[in-house]
């Protein structure tokens, strides 16, 4: 015989009650069944409204009342023929009446003790049993009504009653022998006294009456129907790729219960598991789901089973010399704490007994510092012992699994991967029975650490990257195509995942939990989000992803200078925008310094030729004890596309015009044009070769013309320069007179730069490059005699995005 229990959100309404006799009808098919049920969703609370507001003298409780009654009657006139209807309507209705009574009795003495409570809150399971088990009848299953008061005896602990096993189970085994061929169903959570008395089982209530029956008639299995498919790996509110446990055994239930895993709350299951029985926690919304098996022993390959946590945490250090060596400190410790009802939730001495620490309730940290100052008071003033430390905001992290014992590894799977995302660890138990390993973090760390440790349990292999992209424009766009791209490739030969869950441009914003489909070219518009660079941000930051990344895509100095906040708050950056990088030295060396100390990444490659190995190979010389001597380089793809262009023979504005057409440009050509670009490029590379590089060292040559400087906007700009044509024209023949070319180019040497136009002979390196090209010579210690070359296209939405998703990758890779 199978017992099986529904609660409250499975019969909510007349469609899930439908749902659930479909249930019941194919569960009874295959066998023996007995059914508890708790009260219609939402009853116990009315009840208990209702009685507070006729405590309170309010006659509000009236009406709340008559809306419950009619509830009942509906559901009565739903689920049961108009012949048969009668006799179950006049029993509601006898109910309601008794109800009515006791209301009007509560509101004349305003006064509401436990005992009643039980007594009017068994009202919703007798009455919802009772209905549902005419309905069943219906349906022709020969059921019977059971009010378990009749065989559930306990003591008067109202709301929370213990059971009187031996009698109780001799009391459901007669009822059950009676009704042998019948359906018994059941209410849940009530229970009486040897006088007659009403009680209730308290917190799960129905669940520990299912349990009770289970093991009373020694049932097959127990199959708990709730609104979730089984016991998660995490929180899915906090893990979104939390998934289902397939089987977990009773010890491991009852250590992730006690970290807070909801759906089911073991110590009501006991009389269950004592007799091995096994528990089903099925979805009924979702029935064809196998949910999760909880059990003795388990079909096991998982290190650990779940994740679980505890938030609102304080830790408290006793600390100082009087610890070391003596006997009996943590007995008056812990016996103080004990006498003051403080629960203490995690220990940790180290093996010089220099303190010890300890996780209680925040709730309880203020009495608990007052009560070890006052034990340990006299060891205080002589200078043994220090006055008790309190960290508030804290919370307790766990894996829960009993193969940790069998296979090393997992303590060090958890330190590496909170390690990796830069989550301290402030304290550490782990049992000898080694099913649970705790740790202390920050409550603020909490999300990020879950995350963190189910990707390294669950989907060790697969390490997901999590996107927020600031700019979805030429770049942006090119990126998320890309990326999309080598998506299943990255997936199933590098064990990498890219989700990219914020996207942004300079009027809109967009969020996804799940991560954005990147085969729909995801672009924020007018149906999202106004943008708003701080709300971005602290959406990003609430999201708690471990391995975060924002990629900034614009060419914006408001998104630049929040780096180090982004930084700070452990996330990881990667950009093409060269503003942060070429701003001030000071805050170039800020980000720098904070990115390394935090080991938090902060790659820019693309910030000087595109795609080109450029900053990566210049920190490889510097970082391999290279010394830089001098910089040479085309450093703007755009720029060298235009003067290459002009010598073909067209216009000067018309070059420009099509290198902003191929996107060579800044979003803004002058920023090319002016020289601001490579002269930013050209401060980087001094930068990135460790010369402290200001600004002022840069002396840059503009080709825009005076008239063009003050223009309002880019096409009145674009309008003005074909004034210019011939300016240029004469430039580019006056170099051809000499058999030369031009090149726009930067040169670095002894804490100098220059950026300007200038004419190179056929012997220059810089002679024979075409197109968008860039090409850069480091001059070095190493490369004395002939400098380290770097060529190829340095501009184009292509070569850049590639640049960028290198950069991305390679996070990847250090977070592995
Ligand atoms: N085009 C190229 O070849 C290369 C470009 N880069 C850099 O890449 C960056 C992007 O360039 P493009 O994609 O060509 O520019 P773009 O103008 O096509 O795109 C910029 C995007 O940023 C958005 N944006 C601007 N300010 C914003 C703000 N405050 N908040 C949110 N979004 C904002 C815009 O709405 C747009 O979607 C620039 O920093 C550029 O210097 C770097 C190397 C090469
Ligand atoms: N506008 C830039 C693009 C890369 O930084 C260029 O022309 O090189
Ligand atoms: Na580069």
């Amino acid at each position: 015989m199978k017992l099986v229990k529904f609660g409250g959100s499975s019969i909510g309404d007349i469609d899930r009650i439908k749902n659930v006799l479909g249930i019941l009808a194919k569960e009874k098919a295959k066998g023996d069944i007995a059914v508890v049920f708790s009260a219609f969703g939402g009853v116990t609370e009315d009840l208990l409204r209702c009685s507070q507001l006729a405590k309170n003298n309010d006659p509000a409780y009236q009406p709340l009342l008559l809306s419950m009654e009619k509830r009942h009657m509906q559901l009565v006139k739903q689920l049961i023929s108009v012949q048969k209807q009668s006799s179950v309507l006049t029993y509601v209705k006898v109910r309601f009446n008794e109800l009515e009574d006791l209301f009007h009795g509560i509101y004349l003495i305003k006064e509401f003790s436990g005992r009643t409570s039980d007594y009017v809150v068994s009202f919703g399971e007798r009455i919802s049993a009772y209905i549902l088990a005419e309905a069943l009848r219906e349906k022709g299953m020969d059921t019977v009504y059971l009010d378990a008061r009749d065989v559930i005896r306990t003591n008067d602990h109202f709301g929370n009653a213990k059971v009187n096993f031996p009698t109780t189970n001799q009391l459901i085994w007669d009822a059950y022998t009676k009704n042998k061929d019948k359906v018994l169903v059941i209410t849940g959570f009530v229970a009486s006294t040897d006088k007659g008395e009403t009680t209730t089982l308290g917190r799960s209530g129905s669940d520990y009456t299912a349990a009770i029956f289970a093991a009373a008639l020694k049932a097959e299995s127990l199959e708990i129907w709730t609104d979730v498919s089984g016991v998660m790996t995490a929180d899915p509110k906090l893990v979104y790729s939390a998934i289902t446990i397939p089987q977990l055994s009773y010890s491991e239930a009852m250590e992730l219960s006690h970290f807070g895993a909801k759906v089911v709350f073991p110590a009501t299951m006991q009389p269950a598991m004592r007799r091995k029985i096994p528990i089903y926690i099925k979805n009924t919304f979702d029935p064809s789901n196998p949910g999760t098996l909880i059990c003795e022993e388990t079909e096991n390959n998982k290190l650990i089973k779940g994740i679980s946590s505890l938030s609102q945490i304080s830790l408290l250090n006793v600390q100082g010399s009087g610890l070391v060596e003596v006997v009996g400190v943590s007995s008056r410790v812990f016996g103080a704490l004990a006498r003051s009802q403080v629960n203490v939730i995690l220990i940790s001495q180290a093996s010089s007994e220099h303190s010890i620490c300890i996780a209680i309730k925040s709730s309880d940290a203020e009495k608990a510092k007052d009560v070890l100052e006052q034990e340990f008071h006299y060891e205080i003033i002589a200078g043994e012992m220090d006055k008790v430390a309190v960290v508030p905001n804290m919370a307790v992290i766990a894996v829960v699994g009993e193969n940790m014992k069998h296979h090393p590894g997992a303590s060090g799977r958890l330190f590496q991967a909170l390690g990796r995302n830069n989550i301290n660890v402030s304290a550490i138990a782990q049992g000898s029975s080694e099913l649970n390993i705790s740790a202390v973090i920050k409550q603020t760390d909490l999300q990020k650490g879950l995350n963190a440790l189910h990707e390294a349990f669950f989907l060790a292999d697969n390490k997901v990257l999590h996107v927020f992209l600031v700019g979805v424009g030429l770049i942006g766009r090119a990126l998320i195509k890309m990326i999309n791209n080598q998506l299943s490739k990255l997936q199933s030969d590098y064990m990498l995942d890219i989700k990219i869950h914020g996207l942004a441009n300079s009027r809109y914003m967009a969020f996804d939990e799940d991560g954005f489909d990147l085969a729909k070219n995801p672009v924020p518009s007018e149906r999202d989000l106004p943008m708003d660079l701080n709300v971005f941000l602290n959406t990003m930051n609430s999201m708690n992803f471990s391995n975060s990344v924002l990629v900034d895509c614009t060419a914006s100095q408001e998104v630049a200078d929040s780096y180090q906040r982004v930084l700070e708050s452990k996330v990881a950056v990667v950009t093409p925008n060269k503003k942060a990088n070429s701003g001030t030295l000071e805050k170039y060396k800020e980000l720098k310094k904070l990115s390394g100390q935090r080991n938090i990444k902060f790659l820019y490659e693309t910030n000087v030729a595109a795609g080109l190995p450029v900053i990566n190979t210049l920190q490889d010389l510097i970082l391999s004890g290279d010394r830089v001597i001098r910089i040479e380089g085309v450093l703007s793809g755009s720029m060298n596309f235009i003067f290459s262009e002009l010598s073909k023979g067209l216009p000067f504005s018309e070059v420009v015009a099509n290198a902003k057409a191929k996107g060579y440009t800044e979003p803004d050509p002058r920023d090319d044009l002016s020289g601001m670009d490579v002269a930013r490029k050209i401060l980087i590379l001094g930068r990135e070769a460790e010369q402290d590089l200001h600004f002022e060292d840069v002396t840059v040559q503009s080709m825009v013309p005076d008239d063009c400087v003050h223009t309002r906007s880019v096409e009145e700009f674009m309008e003005k320069l074909k004034a210019h044509d011939d300016h240029f024209r004469g430039l580019l023949e006056e170099a051809n007179r000499k058999g030369e070319k031009l090149r726009f180019m930067a040169v670095l040497e002894n804490g100098k730069a220059s950026v300007g136009l200038r004419s190179v002979g056929a012997s220059h390196p810089f002679y024979s490059l075409v197109g968008s090209d860039n090409m850069i010579l480091f001059t070095t210690e190493r490369y004395h005699e002939f400098p380290m070359i770097i060529r190829g296209p340095g501009a184009g939405a292509d070569v850049t995005a590639a640049g960028v998703f290198a950069d991305i990758i390679r996070l990847g890779n250090y977070s592995r």
